[in-house]
């Protein structure tokens, strides 16, 4: 994720001399520094010392020791923290880094990685309004930006664009297999495949028409999308996309009371 935003802001112009990257393997900061052309460093108090803003952007797991890690160092420098972790509460981050400490906490996702990424934020209580505009430019760089005025709010928008980059992948790898089994060869299938997701994306953004309007427009009376429709409905697709969106909201909740503690 963190390799997604950091291509996203140097795409979008963002001056590489002003971010600094941190990883505690070497292969992964030799690797960082060769894709983006910026240093990488072991160290993330030196990081922190030489930055006015600080994404945390490591495994939800692991978050807690390095917040305690680098507790010293964000009360010395006092930066806005943004956290990309899925499900940590501000609270807990805020409690782990000391305390009074500006957080905006976030959900990219991976999209960002070519300024087509979609995020939703949420500032505490000791976020200014100067740090609030600073999150969102870095964010804006990645692609869209959606506040959020209640933090549970996040896992909902987790649910939905956090790990929707991965539903619609699976959905494509499931046509373009599907197509290979009706005769077409890999290439093709692939590229029709991927064509039609864009091509369905942007005639949805830029049509004042809901995606049902859209998806009705295609489906000729007694026609072959008509089949297709009444087979996805009859194996109840409204549920199976409702179960596995609820399913993953209710990991980020898990998340948030497994590794974030009580306070
Ligand atoms: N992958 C995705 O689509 C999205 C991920 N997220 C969140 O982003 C965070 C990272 O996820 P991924 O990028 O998928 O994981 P990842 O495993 O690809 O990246 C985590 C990186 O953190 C590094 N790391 C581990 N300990 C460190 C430390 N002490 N200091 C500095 N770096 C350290 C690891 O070496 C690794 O390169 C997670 O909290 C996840 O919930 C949020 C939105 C979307
Ligand atoms: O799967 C995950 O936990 C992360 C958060 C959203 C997308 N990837």
């Amino acid at each position: 994720m963190a390799q997604s935003l950091i291509g996203g802001l140097i795409a979008s112009g963002y001056n590489k001399q002003n971010i600094i990257a941190t990883d505690p393997t070497e292969a992964q900061r030799n690797s960082v520094t060769q894709n983006f052309g910026i240093h990488c460093l072991a160290d993330n108090a030196e990081a922190i010392q030489r930055s006015d803003i600080v994404v945390l952007a490591v495994k939800p797991q692991v978050l807690e020791s390095v917040c305690h890690s680098i507790a010293d160092a964000v009360q010395a420098k006092k930066p806005l923290i943004i956290s990309v972790a899925a499900g940590i509460r501000s609270d807990d981050i805020n409690r782990w880094l000391g305390s009074n400490t500006a957080i905006v906490r976030t959900m990219p996702n991976t999209p960002a990685l070519i300024q087509t990424g979609a995020t939703g934020l949420f500032a505490n209580t000791f976020v200014s309004n100067e740090q609030q505009s600073q999150a969102e430019h870095i964010l804006r760089a990645a692609g869209i930006t959606v506040w959020v005025d209640e933090e549970a709010k996040l896992d909902a928008v987790t649910a939905l664009s956090g790990s929707g980059p991965a539903y619609y992948f699976m959905f494509m790898e499931a046509m373009e297999q599907t197509a290979q089994t009706l005769g077409l060869d890999e290439k093709t299938a692939h590229l029709l495949t991927l064509q039609t997701a864009l091509g369905a994306a942007k005639m949805a953004l830029e049509s004042h028409q809901d995606c049902a309007t859209l998806r009705k427009n295609v489906t000729s009376p007694n026609g072959t999308t008509e089949r297709a429709i009444q087979s996805f409905e009859n194996a109840g697709l409204h549920q199976i996309v409702e179960n596995a969106m609820k399913a993953a909201q209710t990991r980020a909740q898990e998340l948030a009371d497994e590794l974030g503690g009580k306070a």
